[in-house]
This record gives C-alpha cells, structure tokens and sequence, in this order.
C-alpha cells in the first residue's frame, strides 16, 4: 500500500536566526512559532497523514524548514545540498530518516546547489526554479537523478521570490497557481491560475480536495473554495517572517511501500 507519511522538524531555540533575503527582517516570536508548528503537525494528522519527525538540529536556525533539504521521486529520495552554506548540515539527520523509512538515497554532490523549495513535482513533470539557491549544476543534477526514473525536468528561471514554490504551487488537478507579480515566467505554466495573495500561491494537497493554506491568504481560500475545494488553514506567521510557507514545513512521502 502507499504510503501517507510526512516528515516535519521541531523548530528549534534559534529559530529567530533564520536567513530573511527578500523580506525586511521582523522579530519572531519562538514559543508563538513552537505552537503554530503543533498545529500544523495535528492539521496533518487530522487528514491522515502520518508525521515522522526528523531529530531537531538545534544548531540550525532554519531546520524547520525541512523541504529543502530533501526530494521526493517515486521511492528515491535525492538529499539536497542547500544553497545556503549555514543550512547544509541540516542534510544529515534527513538523509537517515529517509532510509529508515525505506528510500533509495541519492545526493546532490559538490559544486551543485539544490534546495528543495525550488522543486514542484506535478505528476511526472519536475519543474525545478534555477534562482537563489539552486544553481546550474543542481538543476542537472536533478535531471540526472530522475529522469531516468521517468520524470521530465523543466527548468525555469526564480529572481523574485526565494524559491520556486514562493512563487507557484500545484491543484490537484494539476494546476499551476501563483499571485502573478511574483511568478517570473508565467508562461512556463499551463494551466495556470492567478491568485490574490502572495501566501495564496502555497497549498499542500492533504488529498481529495483537501488543501493545506497559510491563515494570511483568505481571499485566495475563498476563491479556491468556491471552485470546489476545501481550504484548510493554519496559522503560520512566524515561519513567514523568515520566508517560510506551509509548504516547506513538511515533505510527504507518498510512493514508500512500507
Ligand atoms: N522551501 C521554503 O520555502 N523554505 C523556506 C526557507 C526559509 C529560510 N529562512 C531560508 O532562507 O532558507
């Protein structure tokens, strides 16, 4: 049967530390973020899906963070190597929940630069942003990991948000939102659907119509509600202090056969 896992990470004390490039940095409040992120756990649970938590690596600010340090194609789990030095020992502690779990592991080697939140899987198609983090060589990579595996890898170009999935995140049906003034290509993406929130642009699919949306964008849950589906919305503001959205919270593991 496959799997209905998620790995998270506890924050941990010098959360307030993360990196901010795009953003003006603003205080955060730690205990605040401790609870939000339980809550974002129990709204995971709430729709089945099982959390595993990846031990905390306290001595990195951005941990919580977890997407970007690891990517998920069918069974094979590809280990990033973050383009941010301060988050590459992140990796480790992933890297063995992944095999513990069951994955096939495969790295990101030096020069590359890969992080996770610049990739958004949309059935076998891989779009992988090339901006900030990720670079040339992290985008083959990608290529060279899962191609072979059947996907086909579409590189687009990211300069106005920290990542690809800042910018666009995918329906269940496959299509493409974003609030436009931030997508730098729109035209890499078919369908594609404006929304009206920057935060409006993240969704988790928690399955069947089922989203997982940051509480800041409730016109954009409002329009998704009205074509059918079933916003539901945590709170998330000192994650998005740091550039954090509800997607980079979690990785889901959904082709382990465990
Ligand atoms: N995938 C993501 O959107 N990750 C957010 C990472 C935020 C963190 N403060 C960073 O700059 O790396």
């Amino acid at each position: 049967m496959a799997s209905k896992k998620a790995l998270i990470r506890r924050p941990g004390p010098r959360l307030a530390e993360g990196l901010v490039t795009h953003l003006e940095r603003a205080a955060v409040d730690v205990p605040l973020a401790l609870a939000q992120w339980e809550a974002y756990g129990d709204a995971l649970r709430a729709h089945g899906w099982e959390t595993v938590e990846v031990e905390p690596a306290d001595d990195c600010p951005d941990a919580v963070f977890v997407e970007d340090t690891v990517v998920m194609f069918r069974n094979v789990a590809l280990i990033t190597r973050p383009g941010a030095e301060s988050r590459r020992p992140e990796t480790s502690a992933v890297e063995q929940a992944v095999a513990e779990l069951g994955a096939s592991v495969n790295w990101v080697w030096e020069p590359g630069t890969l992080d996770g939140g610049d990739v958004l899987k949309i059935g076998d198609t891989i779009y992988v942003g090339r901006g900030g983090r990720t670079d040339a060589a992290g985008v083959q990579q990608l290529r060279a990991a899962f191609e072979p595996l059947g996907a086909r890898v579409v590189a687009v170009p990211v300069a106005s948000v920290l990542h690809l999935k800042s910018a666009v995140t995918a329906l269940p049906d496959g299509t493409v939102i974003g609030h436009p003034p931030l997508v730098d290509t729109v035209s890499a993406f078919t369908p594609f659907l404006p929304v009206p929130e920057e935060s409006g642009a993240h969704v988790v699919l928690l399955g069947g119509a089922k989203l997982l949306m940051a509480a800041s964008a409730p016109k954009s849950a409002e329009l998704l509600s009205d074509l059918g589906y079933e916003p539901v919305l945590v709170d998330i503001s000192e994650f998005e202090k740091l550039e954090g959205c509800v997607t980079c919270l979690s990785v889901r593991l959904r082709d382990l056969y465990v």
